[in-house]
């Protein structure tokens, strides 16, 4: 026996011998495990990670002061056949407060599965039992052997599509699911449809938004408003300006004409066809922790350069539709009627110039994602030269943005971006350091997602001009 005494090791074994199984019949390369099972105690146990040579375990999972935390078991089978296990404490931290319980917390943001080769990475979730009291979710991921997406590694991947193995065990533990839990049933249901040709692709097509059975009232009711006292609104400092709620003002009779819905159907559509989302890396092999697609220009978060095709799969870039640069001159109108209000200056735009966008970056951020602290330095010297500004376009869950003169965290301040506000920085802000420390789960504005099921998490749209 591999393992023994302790549930996590039995765990631990179980999710080596599945591996093992699975691997056997499907001809997979890869496989991580994810258990999720709720313990005699209540807490929520999960074990992500896993493949035919290791295992991973996090249990006790619990929400405490800032955070959550738990321990770790770990175990691998090396090459000469011997074993190896690990206990350990993790500590996950949430900056914002939890606004999830211990029974029902999203996914953790962790590494499941990493190959050094790469590959397409497909999941199912199935139950299984494991003696009295002992019901277990395990989401399998799965690599296939001759995936031709030999460049693609997924680091933390907890929307990536499900595999067409779908089976009954799934549909029961659906049944049984909690809310939260049926809705990343129904993506795997979804995903079985996906069509096997896009993995000729370097690029595996992404869908910002969900299917139409997800159940809104029970996000409803998970609702958390914000009440933090970092919410600021107006001038925050010379050529930055935040217009509130500004892309969801507009339309108050039908709110299905709202220009942050609109803004979530363009980028859904666009998001999934060619150019669109992928999870780009940076020069050391790391990703970045959200989803990116370009407008307009693509830029290159390995060269910091601007081009008119992607190095991910020679994709260029669609154009920026007409829509996004109408919503981008009304905020910038808007940001002039402020700053002219506030300063007695006779050209608003010696404060704030005005931008002609022609590259628009479009990143998706899930409940896990963020974006350290950078400066926005890649445009033309003209461009930066001039101050000429960075418009940025919140929607879905809101997200903690610092900013600061410093790249340090702990310097920044920081204010609360909501679904529908407008971020500008320009003129003698055009190079403030920025970034996006956290996302808040269930924040995003119940109209929106009955209207575009957009995945938890947040899509920002940042316009520039080259
Ligand atoms: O998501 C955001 O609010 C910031 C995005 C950003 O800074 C960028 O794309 O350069
Ligand atoms: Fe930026």
């Amino acid at each position: 026996m591999f393992l023994h005494g302790t549930t996590e090791a039995n765990l631990c074994r179980l999710s080596l011998i599945l591996a093992k199984r699975v691997s056997r019949h499907n001809h997979l390369r890869f496989l991580s495990l994810e258990i999720m099972s709720t313990g005699q105690n209540g807490k929520v146990e999960t074990t992500p990670s896993g493949s035919n040579a290791s295992a991973r375990l996090l249990s006790d999972s619990h929400v405490d002061g800032n955070g959550l935390s738990g321990n770790e078991f770990y175990s691998s089978r090396g090459k000469n056949g011997r074993n190896r296990s690990r206990m350990s404490k993790w500590k996950v931290h949430q900056s914002a407060s939890p606004s999830f319980s211990n029974e029902d917390f999203p996914p953790l943001d962790v590494n499941l599965v990493s190959s050094s080769k790469g590959g397409h990475i497909d999941k199912m979730k199935t139950r299984i039992d494991l003696g009295p009291g002992q019901k277990t979710d395990i989401i399998v991921s799965t690599q296939l052997e001759d995936s031709p997406l030999s460049n693609y590694v997924s680091q933390h991947d907890d929307s990536s599509p499900s595999a067409p193995l779908f089976n009954k065990e799934m549909k029961h533990a659906h049944a049984n699911a909690s809310p939260y839990k049926r809705n990343y049933f129904k993506h795997e249901l979804d995903a079985k449809k996906w069509d096997s040709s896009h993995r000729l692709h370097n690029v595996e097509p992404f869908d910002i938004c969900l299917s139409r059975r997800r159940n809104f009232r029970m996000e409803k009711e998970n609702e958390c408003r914000q009440t933090v006292d970092w919410t600021r609104e107006g001038i925050l400092r010379p050529g930055m300006v935040l217009l509130k709620h500004y892309l969801t003002i507009r339309e108050q009779v039908n709110p299905g004409a709202l220009p942050s819905i609109l803004i979530v159907r363009i980028c859904q559509e666009l998001g999934k066809g060619p150019g669109g989302f992928y999870q780009p890396g940076y020069n050391d092999g790391a990703k970045l922790r959200l989803r990116m697609m370009c407008l307009g220009l693509d830029w290159d978060p390995q060269t910091r350069k601007y081009g008119k095709k992607r190095q991910v799969d020679g994709c260029e870039p669609s154009v920026i539709p007409s829509e996004f640069k109408q919503l981008v001159q009304r905020s910038m109108s808007e940001a002039h009627a402020l700053i002219k209000m506030d300063s007695k200056v006779s050209n608003v735009e010696d404060i704030l110039p005005a931008l002609s966008p022609d590259i628009c970056i479009v990143n998706f951020y899930n409940t896990s994602g963020r974006l350290g602290l950078h400066q926005d330095r890649d445009e033309s010297r003209y461009s930066l030269k001039k101050g000429l500004p960075v418009v940025s376009f919140s929607v879905g869950d809101s997200a903690e943005f610092l900013y600061g003169d410093e790249r340090d965290a702990n310097k920044a301040e920081k204010v609360l971006l909501e679904s529908g506000d407008v971020l500008i920085f320009g003129g003698e802000s055009r190079h403030v350091f920025h970034g996006v420390s956290s996302i808040n789960p269930n924040s995003a504005p119940g109209a929106l997602l009955e209207n575009t099921m957009l995945r938890p998490g947040r899509l920002n749209l940042t316009f520039r001009q080259y």
